[in-house]
């Protein structure tokens, strides 16, 4: 685990000594869009059109912001023209790595390059900052696109459907403003929360962390119990976000992350609702509980220095839901 300080490698954990023991995530820098004409988006410079093969995308099966862009490539019809990279579950010294001796690790089927910060500074040879996966790469400029999965997933969500056809909606115009008020809960208290959690290096942090992410899920057990998806009776962007977070749940943050007030399972219906969206035909593909376990556990030395796999329960996602009287 490290980062990039103009250009070199530098192996060193989170600071969270100048934040109060507070986990404090850095902003994404490469923000550029693919856009249907190819003028630039709401950040970044523009030249980026959705061209079939021109682009690729890399991601660890283990991470829940990747795995939000694998599933958006799934859904929305993008396996034929996005290519992808898995690096290697483990997360050490040099961070994330193209090693392919694990099962799903590909290696860096574009370049051959070693580690994912290779990559960083192929894209900017002066890069200072994380090197962080998911990254969406443009073959054709050699540079990174987005190192930002909220803002990748808007772009598979509409910018490659003239291409593909395939016109799922999963943020829709009229509901944008709804869908962002609960991303933001979510994503501050959930998706982020639990690494809040689990990275405290203080019993405040932890504290200010843990109780509000066991809030938010009494909430949203009590919004899915009358209502099928978050917004509604249809499924948005909004229900993966949270999605990639529920199903590492039980097998990672109740015990690494100490999320451990209840699991997952003990919801009756978020667990029903992981398992629904779990079912979605294209979804389970991109699950990989062998590198989300492993990848946990065996690359966050601060937290478990033995690097101890644990057995986990054994969970029946495919179960059937029940939720479609809702
Ligand atoms: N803002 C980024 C965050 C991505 C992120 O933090 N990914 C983690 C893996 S789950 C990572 O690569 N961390 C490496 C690091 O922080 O050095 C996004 O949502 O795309």
């Amino acid at each position: 685990m490290g980062l990039l300080v103009d250009g070199k490698w530098t192996d060193k954990w989170y600071d969270t000594k100048s934040t109060g023991g507070k986990f404090v995530r850095s902003q994404a820098q490469f923000r550029n869009w693919i856009t249907p004409d190819g003028r630039a988006g709401a950040s970044g410079v523009g030249g980026f059109t959705p061209d079939s093969g021109r682009y690729h995308l890399y991601v660890s099966y283990a991470c829940p912001w990747a795995h939000r862009t694998l599933i958006f490539r799934a859904l929305k019809g993008l396996e034929a023209h996005i290519s992808v990279s898995a690096v290697h579950p483990d997360m050490l010294t040099e961070g994330w790595t193209f090693e392919r001796d694990e099962d799903g690790a590909t290696g860096d089927t574009l370049y051959g390059l070693p580690f994912a910060h290779s990559l960083y500074t192929k894209a900017d040879p002066a890069y200072s900052g994380r090197v962080t996966v998911p990254v969406l790469w443009d073959k054709e400029r050699e540079t990174i696109v987005s190192n930002e999965s909220s803002e990748i997933i808007r772009m598979f969500n509409s910018a490659f459907d003239g291409l593909t056809g395939n016109h799922l909606d999963f943020w829709p115009e009229a509901e944008r403003a709804e869908i962002e008020e609960v991303n933001q809960r979510i994503y501050d208290t959930v998706n982020n929360g639990v690494y809040k959690s689990g990275f405290a290096t203080t019993q405040a942090a932890y504290d200010a962390a843990v109780y509000p992410l066991f809030d938010t899920l009494e909430w949203l057990e009590a919004r899915l119990s009358n209502q099928r998806y978050l917004m509604g009776d249809h499924i948005t962007e909004a229900d993966w976000r949270l999605f990639t977070t529920l199903i590492r749940f039980d097998p990672v943050y109740h015990l690494h992350f100490k999320c451990n007030r209840k699991r997952l399972v003990d919801y009756p219906n978020l667990w029903a609702y992981t398992r629904e969206l779990y079912q979605v035909p294209g979804v389970a593909e991109t699950v990989n509980m062998p590198h989300i376990v492993g990848h946990y556990h065996r690359s966050h030395a601060s937290i478990n220095p033995h690097a101890i796999v644990p057995i986990n329960p054994i969970l029946d996602y495919d179960a059937p839901h029940g939720r479609e009287p809702l």
